[in-house]
Formats: structure tokens, C-alpha cells, sequence
């Protein structure tokens, strides 16, 4: 093939074209992309760069044979500068691309709703044609070296794509296609070893310093065969290539308290997911949030990570991005221009301007290429007022026809990257075990935790000041006869405050706390297991105070039976009581998943615990279609426990006026029998509420375990 045109395509502006002003002087080197070939009809537009043989490689598969596979090789024209290698990163054959990733006919769609469907198939089995919105329509693509854009306009399916080709959809979409690592099919426990993914929201934890951030999360994610040393520095070099050192010491922060900023809490983000040098990172529209210096500075650095100059590697990096500033636009090397799930462009940026011009949409003077790019490829809303009109279907549909035709066609072969190093998942080095890992997240929580020294010491308080309420409300309750009527009011309350205290802690922080677990779980920090059982050995740790400094000062105050053991046994249940709440608490969340949720459903069940919690119903009188919410009712095993407890042997004395009115005959025993309690011991009660306890907790792991989404 020969160009039409001698000139290189941006090399010189004429004076038509200096309607480019953002392109700079790097406008004018040549590169070539790897994933173009020649287009007959389109090579009247393009320029000679796109005209270069094929060269066929054979490669050999996995698997051992061999196949034949479609490279470009990059080739100077006459008019390319001395630079042009500069951007070699670009080209799949070179050494310092390691990760070639590659899609072909994928299709995603969301389901309507999986029950509705479910119904649906059951009532017309043969004739079911589920309903189903497409996300990604049957697009083509590769990605190999670079910094890499994927553009268009709010709601075309960014996200989705980068969700998709990161293996982190919702479990309601269904793709078709094919999508290939170095050639090879891969899944999401493969990736996770090679690449980082950062969520457009930067969740951390706030009460840690960006240095304790990043070294919890080496010391979770490097292999196990690193040294302590060896986490430091990489800590180090991490935080100097994203120039966080100057803000080591500085906690990430919360809404309450200042830390970071915006821009320095998404390099921590970044940071966290370089520690083990990915060889792809995946960025969801990394510069949301952020006003346009922290903005076009956090791309310098995924430039400068892109083209390998800070670390060892080159990493190949994906945004997101929506309608980038003509600065960090340039910053891009590669394009992915989406449009109501179709891909309108890929391929260099640099060439995109060209195509536009070519199907006759030249950028404007002083327009940001970007919003040029989308301006054309959004069909804009006709306004009366302002005398805009509406562009018809039919009109769009030309103008995207137009662009389309403008691009010669992508050559995709699936077996792309396949001589690169493969992802030998049985030769990389294996990550810390299950029981440092729990050790780790011990350490942490624990950190953590101590740094909310307010609100640990505010909870104290608040026990302290509710048992002084409680105890001098009923102050030396003593044991006259008429003293039974005051004696299960105070045991009653006593469970009811223990029980909702620890619960309404958790049901605050616990979804919050799952969404961050469930991020580091997604990128291999740690087992589901590993959380939940640091997760619980730090929150019954750290709960133990309460329910013994109430115990301490309810009881004497109020004057129960002054023995050790008793005191001892109603400081237990005060324990077990405050345990099952917030067991509870976790199960909810973990099953509501949202605090709004959460914060709806938890009232519900606390209410019905301590509706059927002994006290205003005797259990053995409760209708037996009750019986098994009284059976749920954690408040009434401790209620009826401290109850027996505090009943038992209990000696009544007889005043005058009982002896005038012929009451006298009453003891603790009588009243445990009164009251219907003497269908379950101390021992049945506590035994019950530890089985409470347990089974929470397990059903709360397998919801935090299971439930992602
Ligand atoms: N799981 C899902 N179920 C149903 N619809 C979905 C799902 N995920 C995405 N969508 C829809 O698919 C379309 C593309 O969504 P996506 O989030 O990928 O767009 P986007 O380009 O990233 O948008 P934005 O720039 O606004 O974040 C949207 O209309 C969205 O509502």
C-alpha cells in the first residue's frame, strides 16, 4: 500500500490544523500502534503510519502447539522524528510489556432481576426470552503497555468495562465473549496475583497513618519470603515514587477528622496496590473529586509508572476517566472511546484527532480535545431558549458511522502476549499464612481501635454514668417481701442496657468496615477466615470492660446478694448479654449489608428480644405460636439466668405490715416458681447464650464470606 499523503499525520500543522493548540510539541512524533493493520477503504484518510506489513509470528501456546499470530512491527517513516521509540512501550513486543490483555466478541448484559427472571421461566418455561440490558455490546479490544484512557460519555460503560475485564462485575450481569491474559483464559484469582484494581472511592482506614496503611497491607500482600527490611524499603520506594513521604506520619483521616488530602489519600490508594509491583492497574475514574492540579499531577505520576520510570517494571495502567482536561488528556499514550457499551475509537491518542478530521469533525480552536471527542458522539438536547436543535437519530447515527468508517480495523488475535512470561500461579511466591495473616489484622484492628481512644473512653463513660442511674433508681432494693416487686424490674433493665449497648457500637461501624474488607479481599490481601477471626478476637477483647465495670457498680449499689459467686455469675451474664448483642448486630449487618439497611432491621429484632425478653410475659406462659421468638430472645436467657441467680437462697425478711396483711410466707425459691422460671438452670441459660453467640457469629462470617455484593 502507499500513502496518499507524504506528510506524517501531526507532524505539521497547517494552518487549518492549528485548531489544535493542546497538542504539544510531542504531537509531532510518530507512533505506531499495535493494534491496527491497514484498511483498504480507510487508507485515503491515514497517514503511512498505518500502512506497514504484517509480520506473522509463530508463537507457541500453553498448551505446547503452535499458532499463528498477527504483530505489526513497528517501522520508521521517512518523516518520523529520532524519538519515535520513545513510546516503544506501546508496542506488545517490547520486553518491558509484560501483560497483554486482550477481549473478543464480549457482550455483557444485566439481568431484569434474578428472582422476576426466576419467576418469569417458571410460569412460560419454553417461551422464556429473559429481558436484559446490554452493557457492553459485542466489542473487541486489547490493551498492552502504557497509560491507557477509557472515555465516553456518563453512563457508556466504563466502569463496566473495566469491572469486566478486572473480573469484578455484580453477580447480576452475564458476559459472553472471550478474554485472554498473554493469550491464555484467565480468572479472577490469577489476576488478583498480577494486578491492582482502585475503586473510584477511596476507602481506607482513617485512623491510621498512610506509613501503617501501606506497611499492614505489605506485610498481608508480599510473599512471605520478605524480610522485614525488605517491606520497609518497599514501603519506602513505594511512598517516594507516589510522593507521599512527606505525609508518612499523617493519618488518612475521617469525615471528624482531618487528615490527608483528597489527592494524596488516592495515591495511598495507588500505593497500596504497587506494593507487589502489578504488572496492570486498573484505575476507576482515579481524578474524581479532585480539582485539576491534584488531578493532572496524580496522572504525571501514572505516567511516570506507566513508562517505567519510577519502578523496576513498567506497568500497564487503565482509567477510567470522564472528560479528562486537555492536559491530562495528553498525558494519555493509548484511547478507548466508549458509547452506549460500543467502542467509537481505540487506539493511540494521538491519532484520534485525525480520525475525527477525517469523517469531518475537526477539534475547534481553544476546545479541549476530550470534550471535543465526546461533544461529536453525544447527540446534544435540543433547546428552544437558547434556539439549539435536536439532532435526530438517524443524524448520529451517520456521524458515528462516519468516525467508525474513518479507523482501519483493530487486528485482535486472542493469542497475543502469548511469548510473554506467562502467570505461572504455582511458581509465584506464596503469601503470608492464614495465622499471620490473623496476627497482622489483630495488630491492626487493635491499632486502630486505640487511636479512637474518645470513643472508647466516651462508651466507659456512658456505662458508668447509665449504672449509677440504674443503681441509685433502685439504691438498696433490700429484702423485705415487698422488695421482689422492684428486685426483677432492676434485672430486667440491667439486661435490656447490656444488650443494646455493644449492639448499636456495631450496627455504626460494621458495614462501612465490610465494604473495605470486602475491597481487600478482592485484591488478595487476605482470607474471608483470617478478618473474621482478628475481627472478633478484638471486639471481644476490647468489650470485656463494660459489662465488669456496670457489673461493679449495679450491683452493690442496687444490694443483689452480696456473695462472690453470684456476683461473679451476674457479671458473666452481664458479659454473655452484651456478646449475643453484638453477635447479633454483626449477623444483621452482615446480612443487610448497608448501614440504612442495617440501621432499619436491628431496632426490629432488639425490640422483639426484649418484648419476649421474660419480663413482661413469663416464658412458660407465652402461647406456644410465640414460642419460637422467645426462643430468640438472647435478653431473656439473661434475664431469667441472673433471675435464678439472684433468687436462689435468697432468705425474705417478714415486716410488721406483712405480718399484719398475711404475706409472709414468700422466698426466692416461691418467687422463681411464681414467675415461671423454673423450666431452665443457670447453667442451661448460659450454655444457651453462648450456642446464641456462636451461631451468630458463624452465620455472620458465612454472610460476610458469601454475600459481596
Ligand atoms: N449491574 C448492573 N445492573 C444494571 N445496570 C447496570 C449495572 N451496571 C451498570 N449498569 C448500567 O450500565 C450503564 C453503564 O454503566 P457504567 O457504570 O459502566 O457507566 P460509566 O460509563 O462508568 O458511567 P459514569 O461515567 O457515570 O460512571 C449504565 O446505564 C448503568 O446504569
Amino acid at each position: 500500500m502507499s500513502s496518499p499523503k507524504a506528510e506524517p499525520p501531526y507532524a505539521v500543522h497547517s494552518s487549518s490544523d492549528a485548531h489544535l493548540p493542546t497538542l504539544n510539541e510531542e504531537e509531532t512524533m510518530d507512533i505506531q500502534h499495535p493494534l491496527r493493520t491497514p484498511a483498504a477503504s480507510s487508507t485515503a484518510s491515514f497517514p503511512a503510519i498505518y500502512e506497514v506489513p504484517t509480520h506473522t509470528t509463530h508463537v507457541p501456546h500453553r498448551s505446547g502447539s503452535s499458532s499463528s499470530v498477527s504483530f505489526q512491527q513497528p517501522r520508521r517513516s521517512s518523516a518520523q522524528g529520532p524519538h519515535e521509540r520513545q513510546l516503544s512501550v506501546l508496542d506488545p513486543m517490547s520486553d518491558r510489556v509484560s501483560t497483554i490483555l486482550v477481549w473478543q466478541n464480549l457482550t455483557v448484559q444485566a439481568r431484569e432481576n434474578k428472582r422476576k427472571e426466576f419467576f418469569k421461566r417458571m410460569k412460560s418455561y419454553k417461551n422464556f426470552v429473559p429481558k436484559r440490558k446490554c452493557l457492553l455490546n459485542n466489542i473487541n479490544g486489547a490493551i498492552a503497555g502504557g497509560l491507557w484512557a477509557v472515555i465516553g460519555p456518563s453512563g457508556s460503560g466504563k466502569s463496566t468495562l473495566l469491572n469486566t475485564l478486572a473480573c469484578r462485575l455484580d453477580v447480576n450481569t452475564v458476559v459472553e465473549g472471550e478474554m485472554r491474559l498473554n493469550g491464555a483464559p484467565y480468572d479472577n484469582a490469577e489476576l488478583k496475583r498480577i494486578a491492582g484494581y482502585v475503586m473510584q472511592d477511596d476507602l481506607l482506614n482513617g485512623y491510621l497513618t498512610v506509613e501503617e496503611t501501606l506497611t499492614y497491607t505489605a506485610r498481608l500482600r508480599l510473599a512471605r519470603t520478605f524480610t522485614d527490611k525488605e517491606r520497609r524499603d518497599r514501603v519506602a520506594d513505594v511512598m517516594a515514587d507516589l510522593g507521599l513521604s512527606h505525609v508518612h506520619n499523617v493519618i488518612v483521616g475521617t469525615p471528624l477528622k482531618k487528615g490527608i488530602s483528597g489527592g494524596e489519600r488516592k495515591r495511598v490508594c495507588v500505593g497500596m496496590q504497587l506494593l507487589n509491583r502489578p504488572q496492570l492497574l486498573f484505575l476507576d475514574e482515579p481524578t474524581s473529586g479532585l480539582d485539576s492540579v491534584t488531578a493532572l499531577d496524580l496522572l504525571r505520576t501514572f505516567h511516570a509508572l506507566a513508562h517505567g520510570k519510577s519502578q523496576d517494571k513498567a506497568v500497564t495502567i487503565v482509567c477510567s476517566i470522564h472528560q479528562p482536561q486537555a492536559k491530562i488528556f495528553n498525558l494519555f499514550d493509548s484511547l478507548i472511546l466508549l458509547k452506549a457499551g460500543n467502542i467509537m475509537y481505540q487506539g493511540p491518542r494521538k491519532h484520534v484527532m485525525e480520525v475525527y478530521r477525517a469523517a469531518g469533525f475537526p477539534c475547534p480552536v481553544n476546545t479541549n480535545p476530550a470534550d471535543h471527542l465526546l461533544d461529536v458522539i453525544t447527540p446534544p438536547r435540543g433547546n428552544p431558549i437558547l434556539g439549539t436543535a435536536v439532532i435526530s437519530l438517524e443524524q448520529q447515527q451517520a456521524i458515528d458511522e462516519a468516525i467508525l468508517r474513518h479507523q482501519p480495523p483493530l487486528d485482535i488475535d486472542l493469542n497475543m502476549g502469548v511469548n510473554k512470561r506467562l502467570v505461572q500461579m504455582n511458581n509465584l511466591p506464596l503469601n503470608p499464612t492464614w495465622l499471620t495473616q490473623v496476627q497482622i489484622l489483630l495488630r491492626r484492628t487493635f491499632q486502630e481501635q486505640f487511636r479512637q481512644s474518645r470513643i472508647i473512653l466516651t462508651s466507659l463513660i456512658q456505662t458508668i454514668v447509665m449504672a449509677v442511674l440504674i443503681g441509685t433508681v433502685y439504691l438498696k432494693i433490700g429484702n423485705t417481701q415487698k422488695s421482689t416487686l422492684r428486685r426483677e424490674p432492676a434485672l430486667f433493665f440491667c439486661a435490656v442496657n447490656q444488650g443494646v449497648f455493644g449492639a448499636l457500637m456495631v450496627i455504626n461501624s460494621f458495614p462501612v468496615e465490610r465494604t473495605l474488607t470486602l475491597r481487600e479481599r478482592a485484591s488478595g490481601t487476605y482470607f474471608a477466615s483470617a478478618y473474621f477471626t482478628a475481627k472478633i478476637i478484638a471486639e471481644t477483647l476490647i468489650q470485656i470492660p463494660v459489662p465488669i465495670i456496670f457489673s461493679a457498680i449495679v450491683y452493690f449499689l442496687i444490694g443483689f446478694q452480696a456473695t462472690a459467686g453470684k456476683f461473679f455469675i451476674f457479671m458473666l451474664f452481664m458479659l454473655l448479654c452484651s456478646l449475643a448483642a453484638t453477635s447479633l448486630a454483626l449477623l444483621v449487618s452482615a446480612i443487610c449489608k448497608t448501614t440504612d439497611m442495617s440501621v432499619t432491621v436491628l431496632p426490629l429484632v432488639l425490640e422483639i428480644s426484649r418484648l419476649f425478653g421474660g419480663f413482661f410475659l413469663a416464658p412458660s406462659r407465652l402461647p406456644k405460636y410465640f414460642a419460637w421468638l422467645d426462643a430468640l430472645s438472647y435478653i431473656k436467657y439473661t434475664f431469667v439466668g441472673t433471675s435464678l441467680n439472684e433468687l436462689q437462697g435468697l432468705v425474705l425478711i417478714c415486716t410488721d405490715d406483712d405480718r399484719a396483711k398475711g404475706s409472709c410466707t414468700l422466698t426466692g425459691e416461691q418467687t422463681i416458681k411464681e414467675l415461671g422460671f423454673d423450666y431452665i438452670t443457670i447453667g442451661g441459660c448460659i450454655g444457651t447464650l453462648i450456642a446464641y453467640i456462636v451461631f451468630c457469629r458463624i452465620m455472620a462470617f458465612l454472610g460476610v464470606r458469601f454475600l459481596k455484593n
